[in-house]
This record gives C-alpha cells, sequence and structure tokens, in this order.
C-alpha cells in the first residue's frame, strides 16, 4: 500500500514505524494499591528513580549530538524528579493509602500549583514537570513512554506534528525519516527535517493510525510511504538513492550557473550547532541564521554574553565569507514565552510578530544588535543584519537606523509581506539588501496558513503570483537573495536565478542538488525556465512547463 503526503525532504528512509505516545492518563483516585504500604512507596521510588536515570541517560546522547542546552534541560529534570521533597510527599500519600502512581501524580500536584502560581519564569516549567510525572506514572503502569519513543534500532518517527521540545533529543543515528499527519513544506517539522538531513513526509492523512513496528518506505522527495514494501522495491530506492548521491558528489565548488554566472549558495542555520553540516556541504556562508533558537523554551532572553558568544562561533566558521543574520522573529509560529502577544490574536500569523513585536520591545532589538555588533568586530567575516515581517519604506528605515546606531554597516529587510514585494524600490532606497522568504510571502500571497496541512497545495513558491512578486523584488536595485524554503527545490532554485534572485540560502543537505542543478543550466535557461512558469496559470503548470525549459534536470535523478 502506498500512502501519499508533502514530500518536504528529500531522501529514502526505511524501518519499523515508531509513534509519539499519546497522554498518559490520570490514575484512578481509588484505585487499589498492588501491595502492602512499603512494596508501593518501594515501586514509586524506584520508578522515580529510573525516570530520572533515564533523562540524564538521554542528556548525554543529546550532548553527543552536540544539543548542549537539551542536555541541560533533561538534567535539570531529572533532579526534579529526584527531589527528597517529592519522596516525602509520595511516601505520605501512600500511607494514606493511594496506589503508587496515584501518590506520584498527586504529589507532582502539589509542585504543580506551586510552580504555577510562582510567577512567569517558574510556570514555564510546568511542562517540564509535567513531563517527569507522566514518564513516573506509565512506567508504574506499563504504559508506552510519551514523547519521542526509545529505540534501539533505527526507526521511522511517526507523530501528529512535532514540537521542537518532541526534538530536542533526537538522534539522527536513530531516525531514519519523519512522517507527520499535519504540517506544511513550510512548517517547523519540514524546516527541521531538512536541517537534520532525514527524509521526511508531512501533511499525510492517517499517519499516525500506522501500527507500531510496520515496516515503512518513506520517499522524502515523491512524497510517499510504502506500508510493508517487498525487499526488491526497498533495493530499488536505496540504488536509485546512491545513484544520486554520486551525480551530486561531481558538483563542487561555489555556486554557478554552466556559463559561469555566479550565484552564491549558503545556509540556513539556527545557531552554531548546524555550521559543521553547512561546511561539509560547501556553503559559501550563511543566507539566514534564525536566531530565535537562542531564544526559544526560556522564560528570560539569553545574556548579552551568550549572545555574543554564539554569534561569534557563526561568524567566525566563515572567515571569508557572508553571515546574514535575522532579528528575533517571534510570535505566530514561533512563539517565545517570553514575549506573548499583547492581547488575543485570532489570527496570530497575521498578527504582532517579527520586526513588529521588537518595535514594541526595543530593549530586546537593541541588546540583540549590540551583541551582533560586538560578536563581529575584529573578524574579516560579513554580518549582514535583516529585519522578519517588514511591510513598508518606514519600517525598513526604522531598521536600518537601529542597525546603524549598533555599528551594523549592511541592514537588509526580509520580503515576506506582499506589499514589501509590490513596493519593492521604496523599501530598496532604506536598506543594502533583500532576502526573500518564500515561505511566509508565500502564506501571505496565497491567505493560505503554513501551519495547516490540507492546504499544502497552496503554501506553494510555483505559484505564479508568488513568482511575480519574486520578480518586483529582485529588480528593485539591491542585492536580493531567497532564504526561504524555495531555495530547497533544484528545478525552482533555477527559476529563481532566471528572476532576478544573487544568491539562495537552504538547508545544508540541499546544497549539492542545487548546486549540480545550477551547474548543468546557463543563465539562458534559467530565465527561459522563469518566464515559462511565470506565463503558467497554476503551480502544477509552472513547474512543469520550467522543468521543460530545464533539460538537465533528468540527468540528476528530478
Ligand atoms: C525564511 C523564512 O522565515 P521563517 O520560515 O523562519 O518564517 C520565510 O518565511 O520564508
Ligand atoms: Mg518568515
Amino acid at each position: 500500500m502506498e500512502l501519499r503526503g508533502a514530500g518536504v525532504s528529500p531522501g529514502i528512509g526505511f524501518g519499523p514505524v515508531r509513534g509519539i505516545a499519546g497522554a498518559v492518563p490520570e490514575p484512578g483516585a481509588d484505585d487499589a494499591p498492588a501491595g502492602d504500604a512499603e512494596a508501593e512507596t518501594a515501586a514509586a521510588l524506584a520508578a522515580l528513580a529510573a525516570v530520572a536515570d533515564d533523562l540524564e541517560a538521554r542528556g548525554a546522547i543529546a550532548a553527543e549530538v552536540g544539543n548542549r542546552e537539551g542536555q541541560d534541560v533533561l538534567n535539570a529534570q531529572a533532579l526534579m524528579a529526584r527531589d527528597p521533597g517529592l519522596a516525602d510527599g509520595v511516601r505520605a500519600k501512600v500511607a494514606e493509602g493511594r496506589s503508587a502512581a496515584r501518590a506520584v501524580f498527586e504529589s507532582f500536584g502539589v509542585y504543580r500549583e506551586m510552580l504555577a502560581g510562582a510567577g512567569e519564569y517558574l510556570a514555564a516549567r510546568v511542562t517540564d514537570l509535567d513531563d517527569i510525572r507522566d514518564r513516573t506514572v506509565a512506567r508504574l503502569l506499563g504504559l508506552p513512554m510519551p514523547g519521542v519513543p526509545e529505540s534501539d534500532e533505527p526507526f521511522v518517527l511517526v507523530a501528529r506534528d512535532l514540537a521542537p521540545a518532541d526534538t530536542a533529543v533526537l538522534d539522527p543515528a536513530k531516525v531514519v525519516a519523519f512522517v507527520t499527519e499535519e504540517g506544511g513544506p513550510t512548517s517547523h517539522t519540514a524546516i527541521l527535517a531538512r536541517t537534520m538531513g532525514v527524509p521526511a513526509v508531512v501533511a499525510l492523512p492517517g499517519a499516525t493510525d500506522l501500527a507500531d513496528g510496520t515496516p515503512v518506505l518513506v520517499d522524502g522527495g515523491a512524497g510517499t510511504v510504502v506500508v510493508d514494501p517487498s525487499a526488491e522495491i526497498v533495493r530499488e530506492a536505496r540504488d536509485a538513492a546512491a545513484t544520486r548521491s554520486a551525480a551530486l558528489a561531481e558538483a563542487t565548488g561555489p555556486g554557478r550557473t554552466k556559463d559561469g554566472h555566479s550565484v552564491p549558495l549558503l545556509a540556513n542555520i539556527g545557531g552554531p550547532k548546524d555550521v559543521p553540516a553547512a561546511v561539509e556541504n560547501g556553503a559559501e556562508g550563511v543566507g539566514l541564521y534564525r536566531t530565535e533558537f537562542l531564544f526559544l523554551d526560556r522564560a528570560t532572553p539569553p545574556t548579552d554574553a551568550e549572545q555574543e558568544r554564539a554569534y561569534r562561533e557563526v561568524l567566525e566558521a566563515f572567515p571569508n565569507g557572508r553571515v546574514v543574520v535575522r532579528a528575533l522573529d517571534a510570535g505566530a509560529d514561533k512563539p517565545l514565552a517570553f514575549l506573548p502577544p499583547p492581547g488575543e490574536e485570532p489570527n496570530p500569523a497575521l498578527g504582532e510578530r517579527g520586526l513588529r513585536m521588537l518595535r514594541r520591545h526595543e530593549d530586546v532589538l537593541t541588546a540583540q544588535l549590540s551583541a551582533l555588533a560586538r560578536a563581529a568586530s575584529g573578524l574579516t567575516t560579513k554580518l549582514q543584519v535583516m529585519a522578519p515581517m517588514v511591510t513598508d519604506a518606514e519600517e525598513a528605515a526604522y531598521f536600518a537606523a537601529a542597525c546603524r546606531a549598533a555599528g551594523i554597516e549592511h541592514p537588509g529587510v526580509m520580503i515576506e509581506v506582499p506589499a514589501a514585494a509590490l513596493r519593492a524600490t521604496d523599501l530598496a532606497s532604506e536598506v543594502k539588501f533583500f532576502s526573500l522568504g518564500t515561505n511566509d510571502l508565500t502564506q501571505y500571497t496565497c491567505a493560505a496558513d503554513r501551519q495547516i496541512g490540507g492546504l499544502a497545495h497552496l503554501q506553494d513558491a510555483w505559484q505564479p503570483a508568488v513568482l511575480d512578486l519574486v520578480a518586483s523584488a529582485a529588480c528593485a536595485g539591491i542585492p536580493c537573495g531567497v532564504c526561504g524554503e524555495a531555495a530547497n527545490d533544484p528545478a525552482l532554485a533555477c527559476v529563481l536565478v532566471g528572476l532576478g534572485v544573487t544568491s539562495l540560502s537552504m538547508s545544508a543537505p540541499s546544497l549539492p542538488l542545487v548546486r549540480a542543478a545550477l551547474a548543468r543550466h546557463t543563465l539562458d535557461e534559467c530565465r527561459a525556465a522563469a518566464s515559462a512558469a511565470r506565463a503558467a496559470r497554476s503551480a502544477e503548470a509552472a513547474k512543469a512547463s520550467a522543468r521543460q525549459a530545464l533539460p538537465a534536470l533528468a540527468s540528476l535523478g528530478l
């Protein structure tokens, strides 16, 4: 049986399904204890100790894969599980006649209330506490562990959607593919999958009905999931992937078309931990440093020193290149605990986010820009800083002034609001460069929330209307890159270059294929593909006619 969703991260993954387990039920208040009070207490304390051990072991794994923040979070959780006050609470509840699981549940309840009422910082830790409680109760009741499953063998992770917290401890060596029921091509599950180089299919209806252990073959390029495939199908898929890798290994060096037109190929990163993959894949610099990962899952902003360190680490990795850092893009699909929207927002994507949020919290913007300026001082790397969610020239001028005040010489703006693309020449007189955020630009052009899987067909940067807006921004007279997910698609990358885009930034694993696709086509062929795509009347037709104008794609198995 073959299921079809949206392929968002190319590659082949084969393995048994492991689902993210659902919620752990509350143990009944009247559940009878299984043994006497002593045995029941011993069982509860042993479960707490086992959960703490397990959290520490997962922390060590997170550290091994370079995720030190993940390790800190898990170690802090282990400490909570080992809290002597918690153990006393469990003893007292068991003495009152509760079962081990119920005693654990109620003892956590006392802490939960204390934390929830103790101010913003501690309230944010309630989720961590609930996670430890659920893990302990699951262990006592013999239920599957909540969250990302543990497995000794590689597996295909299946979930409704993946939250950043679910993925903090993912070991890329264990997860051979992601399949999710929700999430569009530009959702953060998709972005994460591409960053990790893990094949992924999203927006697959019924994905969570796949039983644990079912073998599946995931094709993250085609968007298909073959359930229980024959050995021959798996072998063929792996052979095709190997042929493609061999073709890719041939394309090296800076990005350029067949006739030598230079198109710098840059990487999208979320922090210093993504730099090695960018370098390995030949990135000529960073085209989008998403700084919100530094601010995520914490109740206060990172300190000035912490920010400076994270920025400098990235800048130092590209002494001859450029690093384009995006100022904090909080709000909508990237909510931050310490920067909540000012009120209820029925449409968060149209609310206070990006530069709008930074203007409300100018101290956060100023601190970030100063940390960036300090991080770059004395280095040869070219630091460029851009603002997210900019609508008009006044906003662009505001951001450029803030950069200048901090000593940053190359301010730019993201073009992700249709108004900004339509009036690109107004904005171009205020800043030094543009970077097209095609994820949001597509969301806003097609009025299709990027977080809704059912609208995947409209979240397609091949939509001719999106291509028109790209062309409008690209001819405004200043350098104009693309850092949205559109740049990951080799055919679309050629079209973007044909539209006048001057650099492309993408997830590191996509660089070789895009480099190879550009190297096999001339600038004129890219221009012809761009014209053909803009002349089409649907995304599908645009893609089909562009492909006809890009004959060498077939030699890359595309
Ligand atoms: C690159 C973009 O930003 P993000 O995906 O982080 O919103 C975009 O919108 O295209
Ligand atoms: Mg965006």
